[in-house]
């Protein structure tokens, strides 16, 4: 399953003009207020009629200008998550998603009533009404409605936005289940990088209405050139990991491509895949091999590509083992230790650096 789309439409002084491909998986679409994520969202689901273009999902046009093919909402067969839920205040919980299963298709495939209640943890909730339920435990219903109406994709836009971070915390490691375990391909708004760096599959970048960088998550997040985009202090890359050992003192070590990594205690199994978000600006850089420092994690690896803005720090990219990583130091720094692409360095991380919502399942 992929959804293909390339429109163009004018929005006032607005012009939205993209084109972009959204695999299995999630594929966040990402950029400043105004951009016009939503925009999008509305095109693909048929409240946007735009000027020209085509959006095709799972190899059938739903909108195609020159072949004159504009698919009405109800027949596209998508499943919405929106910032606020949206659930009917007068039904409960068990009839709010049996309202979704009405409208699945009946041939459609996908998961039935109780996989989707025990996928989103949500058996507890069944009898009660929305108005009794958190802003987290909304959005796991919202969610549950969607995926029992067998959408062949689902919309979500800003679906967290409205959460307070420990909220978030507690859904996040069920849309990554979904992810997993359903094929359905999403597109997700987001303003947040950390949300992105999390969830995401493939990220499509968005400014001004157009698409500035299209890609596989990793890609993209360790591109030097999408830093400033991301933001700064945002800026970071996302490394698949193993988890190999945890250790008595609290640690977990984790092997990655370019060696091991030792961070605080994983709630994951032995064996399991993660990915782990290393911030640019948690990165040291060291010519020679690091002795007697405190940091725990030294990656070797070569300087692939140096980005210098206008102020006094720069981006560097890294390639470590099979992955890249994205370091922010000063120019001063880097015209003291001569750094160049090609330079062989070793990136050094402080273990307490990465947070806990920065290690995801992958
Ligand atoms: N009906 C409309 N008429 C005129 N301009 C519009 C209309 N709808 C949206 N726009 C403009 O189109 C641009 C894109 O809007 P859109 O809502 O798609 O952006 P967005 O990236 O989703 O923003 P946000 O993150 O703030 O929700 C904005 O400049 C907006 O003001």
């Amino acid at each position: 399953m992929s959804l293909c789309v390339a429109i163009q439409h004018q929005l006032a002084d607005f012009t939205l003009d993209v084109s972009f491909e959204a695999p299995r998986g999630i594929t966040a679409l990402f950029g400043a207020s105004g951009t016009g994520k939503t925009s999008i969202i509305n095109a693909v689901s048929g409240l946007l009629r735009p000027d020209q273009g085509r959006i095709i999902l799972d190899g059938e046009p739903i909108f195609d200008t020159a072949m004159k093919i504009d698919i009405p909402p109800h027949k596209r067969r998508l499943g919405y998550v929106f910032q606020d839920g949206r659930l009917f205040p007068h039904l409960s919980v068990r009839r709010n998603l049996l309202y979704g299963a009405r409208y699945a298709h009946p041939e459609a495939q996908g998961p039935g009533f109780d996989e989707v209640v025990a996928l989103l943890g949500i058996a507890p909730l069944l009898d009660r009404n929305p108005g009794l339920l958190s802003g987290g435990e909304k959005q796991r219903v919202a969610i549950g409605r969607a995926l029992l109406s067998r959408p062949r994709m689902l919309l979500m836009d800003e679906p967290l936005a409205a959460l307070d971070s420990a909220r978030k915390e507690e859904i996040l490691p069920f849309l990554e289940q979904l992810r997993e375990h359903t094929d359905i391909p999403t597109l997700y708004v987001s303003h947040s990088v950390a949300e992105v760096a999390r969830l995401a599959t493939s990220v499509v970048m968005l400014d001004n209405g157009k698409v500035t960088r299209a890609g596989p998550a990793e890609q993209v997040l360790s591109d030097p050139a999408t830093a400033r985009q991301f933001g700064l202090r945002e800026a970071g890359s996302i490394l698949p990991a193993t988890v190999q050992t945890h250790h008595p003192d609290g640690l977990t070590e984790l092997s990655v491509s370019g060696g091991r990594l030792f961070l605080p205690k994983i709630d994951q199994p032995k064996g399991s895949s993660t990915r782990v978000r290393i911030l640019a600006h948690d990165i040291m850089i060291s010519r020679n091999y690091p002795k007697d420092i405190s940091a725990l994690n030294i990656l070797p690896g070569e300087i692939t590509s140096i980005r210098q803005g206008t102020g006094p720090g720069m981006i560097l990219q890294i390639k470590s083992g099979d992955d890249f990583l994205l370091a922010r130091i000063t120019r001063r720094s880097a015209e003291a230790m001569s750094l160049k692409p090609g330079a062989h360095v070793h990136a050094v991380i402080k273990a307490v650096a990465v947070a806990r919502v920065d290690v995801a399942t992958r």
